[in-house]
């Protein structure tokens, strides 16, 4: 398969009805506009729904990489491009239609056009790359600019397993992500560690956003991420 730069726009891949994503609500597209009542969120989740989520960040910072491991559970250095993942939360399955993109200058203006489209950004830098860090308030920026307004966000700093050449340091990560009130964590596309974890807490957030009932407690993202972590004692291995 090839990478973004060359793809059809996403739509010309599914036909599958889809919802413009509404915070906190499951409005379908044209229910809801600024002018009409919202249509109450769904109760039941409907699992034909088709999640866009798109890779972006500087050239070489994993993204490939990441999306390879959680397709195939392996580390394959090389191309990629797209892939489709049913991710099973709370007993419903949710699909993600994953878009890698390419981080190169040149390709820029290709991806702004896949991010009015997308439902869930994973934004990544690589922790020994300082510059790929900076760059993430321009890559926010671009976000905001061309991206849905409620798009699910997720900061993720790549290549964690190289500590000894960490250039940014896990609390720089997690207070820039405050800073723009999105979920962070640390990731290796080389051991796996938390790519399942980004995916399934994405997932969720998408998940909760079309279903939720009346007296339920919204669900918190931040929360669910630092249980997971706990659990699993992932950060022991940074
Ligand atoms: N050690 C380590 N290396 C990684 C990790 N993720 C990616 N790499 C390496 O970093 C390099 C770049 O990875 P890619 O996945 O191609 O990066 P990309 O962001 O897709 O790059 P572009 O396609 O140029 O936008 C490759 O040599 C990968 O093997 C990681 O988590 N740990």
């Amino acid at each position: 398969m090839e990478r973004m730069e060359s793809m059809e726009p996403i739509s010309a891949y599914y036909t599958t009805a889809y919802p413009e994503i509404q915070p906190d609500s499951g409005c379908r597209s044209g229910e809801a506009t600024a002018s009409q009542p919202r249509t109450p969120p769904a109760l039941t989740y409907d699992e034909e729904l088709v999640h866009k989520t798109i890779l972006v960040g500087d050239s070489g910072v994993g993204k490939t990489s990441l999306l390879v491991q959680f397709d195939q559970g392996k580390f394959i250095p090389g191309s990629f491009s797209a892939t489709n993942k049913v991710v099973t939360v709370d007993g419903v399955n949710v699909k993600l239609q994953i878009w890698d993109t390419a981080g190169q200058e040149r390709f820029r203006s290709v991806t702004h056009a896949y991010y009015r489209d997308a439902h869930a950004l994973f934004l990544l830098y690589d922790i020994t790359s300082k510059s790929s860090f900076d760059n993430i308030r321009a890559w926010l920026t671009e976000i905001h600019e061309y991206a849905q307004s409620h798009v699910v966000i997720m900061l993720l700093g790549n290549k964690a397993d190289m500590s000894s050449d960490r250039a940014i340091q896990r609390d720089e990560g997690e207070r820039l992500a405050r800073e723009y009130s999105v979920p962070f964590m640390e990731t290796s596309a080389k051991t796996g560690v938390n790519v399942e974890l980004a995916f399934t807490a994405v997932a969720k957030e998408l998940k909760h956003r079309v279903v939720q009932h009346t007296n339920a407690p919204k669900f918190q993202i931040h929360e669910y991420i630092e249980a997971q972590k706990e659990k699993s004692g992932c950060c022991s291995y940074f």
